[in-house]
């Protein structure tokens, strides 16, 4: 028998949006329909890219070498656990994606997107999400739920106008690829948020 390859779906949002917190309500609600997943996250993911994070989220370094470190992850990201997973029939599930390159170092940090465009071309040229939640809130409710929780690494220290513009290039994608993003009010309750995630999955369960 063939097996059906499995779904892929990312989480995005600027720091502070709630993403982490959906996420294992994601993974819950679906192993509880059956499905085989695995959930990891970026940068990250695997033990190398883990080291590559500890770099990434903490020393300071040129714009480039942080795309390329980004994408470096992501493709043993790729290779090592979404791919197999996929291939197998499970579910990958991952908290954060290209998306997260093209808003934090393209609109953030103000790269060339055509930089980014060709990473992605030569990183995942035949890989998309099949599904993107975009957790979307303003930046002072972001910025009140970061201050009321964690202490804060290299991004999350940025200054308003960073934020404003990973948002916006974040939206823009969203409105760049309507079939695959679900933009998300996380000013909601969290109860809220989690009956539209359950409603969204339950179209993509009955696909
Ligand atoms: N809808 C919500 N309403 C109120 N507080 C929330 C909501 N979503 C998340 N939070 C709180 O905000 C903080 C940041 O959430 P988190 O999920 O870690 O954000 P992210 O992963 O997007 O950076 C946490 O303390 C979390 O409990
Ligand atoms: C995947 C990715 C993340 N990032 C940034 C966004 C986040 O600020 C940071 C780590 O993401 P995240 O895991 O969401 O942080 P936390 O665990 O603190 O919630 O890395 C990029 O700048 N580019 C990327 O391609």
């Amino acid at each position: 028998m063939t097996q059906h390859r499995g779904k892929f779906i990312t989480f995005e949002g600027i720091d502070g949006a709630g993403k982490s917190t959906h996420i294992a309500f994601v993974g819950d609600y679906l192993k509880n329909k059956g499905i085989k997943l695995v959930s990891s996250r970026e940068p990250g993911g695997t033990p190398l890219g883990e080291k590559l994070r500890d770099l990434v989220l903490h020393e300071k370094m040129h714009l480039e070498t942080e795309a390329l470190l980004m994408f470096a992850s992501r493709r043993e990201h790729i290779a090592q656990v979404i791919e197999p997973a996929l291939h197998s029939g499970a579910w990958a599930i991952s908290d954060r994606f290209t998306d997260a390159s093209f808003a934090y170092q393209g609109g953030g940090r103000g790269m060339d997107l055509a930089k980014l465009e060709a990473l992605e071309q030569w990183v995942h040229p035949h890989l998309q999400p099949d599904l993107t939640l975009l957790f979307d809130v303003p930046l002072e409710v972001a910025r009140a739920r970061l201050d009321a929780t964690r202490s804060l690494d290299k991004f999350e220290q940025e200054k308003a106008d960073f934020f404003a513009a990973t948002r916006n290039e974040y939206l823009r994608r969203a409105t760049q690829f309507p079939a695959r993003f679900r933009v998300i009010d996380s000013t909601q309750s969290i109860p809220d948020i989690q009956l539209r995630i359950a409603g969204i999955l339950d179209e993509m369960l009955a696909l």
